[in-house]
C-alpha cells in the first residue's frame, strides 16, 4: 500500500525564487515540489504538494490529511508566528508533523523566532534552504517506518 504524505506551504511561498533570493534562495516552489517528489519516490511515499495564502484553506488541508495522508511536512510561512488555528488543527489530526523553514528563523527578526507550530511538530528543520524539504520528507519516512515497526 502506498503511503501518502501532505507537503503544505503557507502564504507567499508561491513567490519563491522570484523575490528575496538572498533570503529564500533561487529555487521556485515548483523546484521544491520536484525535489520532494524525487526524494519521496524511492522511499515509497506519494506526495500531495499544496500551497495557499489563506489560513482557513491551510486549516482545511490539515483536517483533510487526517483521513487522506499518513504524515505532514509543513512550511507555515508567516502563519508560523501568528496562527493558533493552524497549530490547533495540526494537534487535532494527530499525524506525524515535520515543520520546515527555508531560512534560519532564529537568526532573523525577533518576531520570527517563535513558531506556534513547533510546539506540535515532531521535528523542526530550518536554515537548510530547499534541501530542508528533502530532509523533512526523508525524516517523515523514518517517523512512519518507526510507527509501522511499533504498530
Ligand atoms: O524561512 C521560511 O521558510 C519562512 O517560513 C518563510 C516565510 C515567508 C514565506 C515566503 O515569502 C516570500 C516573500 C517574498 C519572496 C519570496 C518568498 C517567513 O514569513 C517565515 O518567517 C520563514
Amino acid at each position: 500500500m502506498t503511503t501518502s504524505v501532505l507537503v503544505l506551504n503557507g502564504p507567499n511561498l508561491n513567490l519563491l525564487g522570484l523575490r528575496e533570493p538572498a533570503i529564500y534562495g533561487s529555487d521556485t516552489l515548483g523546484d521544491v515540489e520536484k525535489l520532494c517528489r524525487a526524494t519521496a519516490a524511492p522511499l515509497g511515499l506519494d506526495i500531495d504538494f499544496r500551497q495557499s495564502n489563506h489560513e482557513g484553506v491551510l486549516v482545511d488541508a490539515v483536517q483533510e490529511a487526517r483521513t487522506a495522508h499518513r504524515g505532514i511536512v509543513i512550511n507555515p510561512a508567516g502563519y508560523s508566528h501568528t496562527s493558533v488555528a493552524l497549530r490547533d488543527a495540526l494537534a487535532a489530526v494527530g499525524l506525524p508533523v515535520v515543520e520546515v523553514h527555508l531560512s534560519n528563523i532564529h537568526r532573523r527578526e525577533p518576531f520570527r523566532h517563535h513558531s506556534y507550530v513547533s510546539a506540535v511538530a515532531d521535528t523542526v528543520i530550518c536554515g537548510a534552504g530547499a534541501h530542508g524539504y528533502a530532509l523533512a520528507v526523508t525524516h517523515l519516512a523514518r517517523l512512519l517506518d518507526h510507527a509501522q515497526e511499533s504498530a
